[in-house]
């Protein structure tokens, strides 16, 4: 199993600005770097706070790519996970708009009415952790069906969580030179944060894409 984190942030490492909106901070040689790697793993998976504020699709659309993957004995689309544990996902959300496969991670205890509505939208839902997902417990699960490789698109929260979790094989960020400042606005690394065992990365890749810089490590 290989867990890789790629998100996107500004010079001073915020994801979005305050107001939690979709932001282009790739640009466009990145975003199809970033297509490739979609295309390349198993699954592509993200917080519900993401789901919420993005309404991300999370597909593979360039038909080359999709093309590949069939010729590998691939399916066309890597499957669509979200961490949602209480199962806000909203119905319409176009993760759930029958384009790929999406499995939905709850918790045991998520209102049952809401994971129906989930699985009446054609999602997967697996339940992992009694109040809010157990990551360690959902890969696992992701891995017993065959996610394998699995590409995480943030957003902060989510990160955080599976470096807590020492789940994060490779992290891949674009810094683009722009600066967006707030200190509500989201960043790679949200959650409670470290104080102590702070995780050691290798730098393993510097390359100019666009006007921005990818770093790229494994952790
Ligand atoms: N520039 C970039 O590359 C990207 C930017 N973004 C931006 O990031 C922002 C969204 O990030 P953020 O709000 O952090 O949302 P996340 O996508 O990280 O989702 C966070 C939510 O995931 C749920 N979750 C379920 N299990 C866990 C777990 N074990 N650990 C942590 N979270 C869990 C939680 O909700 P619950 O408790 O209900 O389960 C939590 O509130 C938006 O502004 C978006 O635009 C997002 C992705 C990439
Ligand atoms: N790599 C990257 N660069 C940015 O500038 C971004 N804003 C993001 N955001 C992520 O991409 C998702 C959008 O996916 P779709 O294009 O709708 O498929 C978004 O939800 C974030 O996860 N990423």
């Amino acid at each position: 199993m290989v867990v890789h984190v790629n998100a996107a942030t500004s010079v001073d490492g915020k994801l979005a600005s305050r107001r939690r909106e979709q932001l282009a901070i790739s640009g466009p040689a990145d975003f199809a770097r970033v297509e490739r790697v979609r295309a390349a793993n198993d699954a592509v998976m993200v917080g519900v706070g993401t789901v919420l504020a993005d309404d991300p699709s999370l597909t593979v659309d360039d038909a080359e790519l999709v093309a590949e993957r069939e010729e590998r004995g691939a399916p066309p689309q890597p499957t669509r996970v979200v961490a949602d544990s209480t199962a806000r996902t909203p119905p319409d959300a176009r993760v759930l708009d029958g384009s790929a496969p999406t499995v939905v991670l709850v918790a045991s205890s998520a209102p049952a009415e809401r994971v129906a509505a989930i699985e009446d939208a054609g999602a997967t839902v697996v339940s992992a952790g009694a109040e809010r997902v157990d990551l360690p417990a959902a890969v696992d699960e992701l891995a017993a069906r065959g996610l394998v490789d699995v590409m995480v698109e943030g957003g902060g929260e989510l990160i955080f969580s599976l470096f807590e979790a020492s789940l994060v094989d490779e992290l891949s960020v674009y810094v683009g030179s722009t600066l967006i400042g707030g200190r509500d606005a989201p960043t790679l690394a949200d959650g409670e944060g470290f104080v102590a065992d702070y995780p050691d990365l290798d730098l393993v890749g510097v390359e100019r894409i666009d006007d921005g810089v990818l770093l790229r490590y494994d952790c």
